[in-house]
């Protein structure tokens, strides 16, 4: 499990941490991991061109010793101080006595950053290395005017960028990004994940993330703010069939989707179905030959969901169109329901709330916006707070569909992110693929976040085996299901 933690526990931690251990033990222990992972990217350090880009908190400090550490290697290394009256003095001092200077004054110490605009950004864009220490998890709203110029002279800059901690400008507990921001290739990050490394828009500015243990670890609570499933997590998820299993106890899934106008929506949210690990696919709505043509193994009843026979586990939704009343049939079943596509727009909130068996919803962000009464933009701004509000909004488990999928309970508690999937899914129908996949496993008995983040796993890497870097439709995906299961299991 790759678990991630709020800035406020991650504070907690290094207090506790810090009295055990002698003054600027663990500053030193980032600047180790920083400094050999800066190495790792660049390849060759003796005679490259770094660049530290240092603001005033600890975050500039790790950079300075690191830069330091750089220095001593045979790197020519300057820094460019934000403020300069406020630096980090042991970390500056390292950093002369290991060779390096401060960009802008061409001597070495005593010059602010300020003495050369012109020559910082030209320092910026010879560089073989830029490393940004603006600010870490110390950083409030957007980038102030200086630190967003510097980052916008980054973004043209040739040079590999090595964010410390988090690239500067993004949040760290909620991956929003409020204006510029540092585009890294690597950020190197200390003791555990923070959220917004992990979602969108954040993650996509922290390129790939290394975490550099500096004994966080022992001190952080069990519960994270934020986890992200992993293959063996998924593979102990994974339901498998047993010697005394049969069909009803592998769990019945009922499909309720479709319509004349889209058949197809039942047909793709059945293929899904199958390849979730239910031992049997009942499907009702107006699209059972379609359905059967396809997949004969399906249970086509041609009664409502109420009269449809035995079912541990509810879709409802995808291609629907308007019909509201099967959408509250569902609702009243007491098994785990799951709503997606239409029936969200058809789904009563009081009928949601007042359900005791667990309810999964899957928007994607426009269907999560319109719930929400809010622009798209917005949830894509601010995924996290939008999959939470929903859930508490609805009480129900909400899974947010979207280049990073989140997956949140009603109650709070830790909230699943994925990120196995590729824009290549962002295909017609891949969505109803997945609340296919989804209410298998919560007719197999996972819990709604168990079954929506393993679905959303699994889902993620067909949609990787299905395109192999071309496109690939949804039937596809679900083809490529049996495959990343195999894969989990592996
Ligand atoms: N946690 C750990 O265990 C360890 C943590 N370590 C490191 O410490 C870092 C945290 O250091 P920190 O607390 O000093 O804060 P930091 O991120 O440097 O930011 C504060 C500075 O940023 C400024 N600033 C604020 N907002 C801004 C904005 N929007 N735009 C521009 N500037 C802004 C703010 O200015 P001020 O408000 O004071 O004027 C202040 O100068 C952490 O990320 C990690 O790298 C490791 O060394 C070892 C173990
Ligand atoms: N940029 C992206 N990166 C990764 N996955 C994506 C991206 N865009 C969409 N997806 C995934 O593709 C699926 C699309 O679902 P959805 O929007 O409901 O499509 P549809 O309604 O056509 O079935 C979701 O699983 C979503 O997470
Ligand atoms: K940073």
């Amino acid at each position: 499990m790759r678990t991630a933690y709020s800035v406020e526990t991650v504070r907690a931690a290094e207090r506790e941490l810090m009295a055990r251990l002698p003054e600027g033990a663990l500053m030193q222990r980032a600047a180790a991991g920083l400094a050999a992972a800066c190495a790792d990217l660049i390849g060759r350090v003796y005679g490259s061109r770094v660049v530290l880009l240092v603001g005033s908190g600890d975050n500039g400090g790790d950079a300075l010793y690191a830069g330091a550490r750089l220095a001593r290697r045979g790197a020519a290394v300057a820094a460019v101080l934000l403020a300069p009256e406020r630096v980090h003095p042991g970390g500056l001092a390292a950093l002369l006595r290991a060779g390096g200077r401060i960009a802008g004054s061409g001597t070495g110490a005593g010059a602010a950053a300020s003495a050369g605009v012109g020559a910082v950004e030209e320092a910026i864009l010879r560089a073989d290395l830029v490393v940004d220490g603006i600010v870490g998890i110390g950083g409030t709203g957007g980038l102030r005017p200086d630190a967003a110029r510097l980052a916008a002279c980054v973004g043209e800059s040739g040079a590999a960028v090595v964010a410390v901690d988090l690239p500067s400008g993004v949040d760290a507990d909620t991956g929003e990004v409020r204006g510029a921001a540092v585009r890294a290739d690597l950020t190197v990050t200390f003791g555990t994940h923070k959220p917004g490394l992990l979602i969108d828009p954040a993650r996509e500015y922290a390129g790939s993330v290394r975490l550099v243990d500096i004994g966080l670890g022992d001190v952080l609570p069990a519960e994270a703010e934020l986890e992200a499933l992993q293959h063996v997590d998924v593979a102990r998820l994974l339901p498998v069939p047993g010697a005394e299993s049969d069909k009803y106890r592998r769990g019945v899934v009922g499909i309720a989707a479709g319509s004349a106008r889209y058949p197809g929506a039942a047909v793709l949210a059945v293929s899904g179905a199958l390849r979730g690990g239910a031992g049997a696919v009942r499907y009702v709505g107006p699209a059972g030959d379609a359905v059967v043509s396809r997949f004969p193994e399906t249970l086509v009843s041609d009664q409502g969901p109420a009269k449809a026979g035995r079912v541990q586990a509810w879709v409802v939704g995808p291609g629907a169109g308007d019909d509201a009343s099967t959408v509250a049939e569902v609702l009243e079943a007491d098994v785990p329901v799951l709503v997606d596509a239409d029936g969200l727009r058809l789904a009563d909130r009081d009928a949601v709330r007042a359900r005791t068996a667990p309810t999964l919803m899957t928007p994607h962000a426009g269907e999560a916006a319109a719930l929400l009464g809010v622009a798209r933009e917005e949830v894509e701004g601010a995924r996290l707070a939008s999959a939470r509000e929903l859930a508490s909004r609805y009480g129900a488990t909400v899974l947010l569909k979207g280049s990073t999928t989140l997956v949140a309970d009603a109650a709070g508690g830790v909230v699943r992110v994925n990120a196995t999937g590729t824009p290549w899914l962002a295909t017609a129908g891949s969505g109803d693929v997945l609340s296919g996949l989804a209410g298998s496993l919560l007719a197999s008995g996972l819990s709604a976040l168990d079954a929506g983040s393993a679905a959303a796993y699994l889902h993620g890497l067909a949609g990787r085996f299905a395109a192999d870097g071309a496109p690939a439709g949804a039937h596809d995906v679900a083809e490529a299901i049996p495959g990343a299961w195999r894969d989990v299991r592996d």
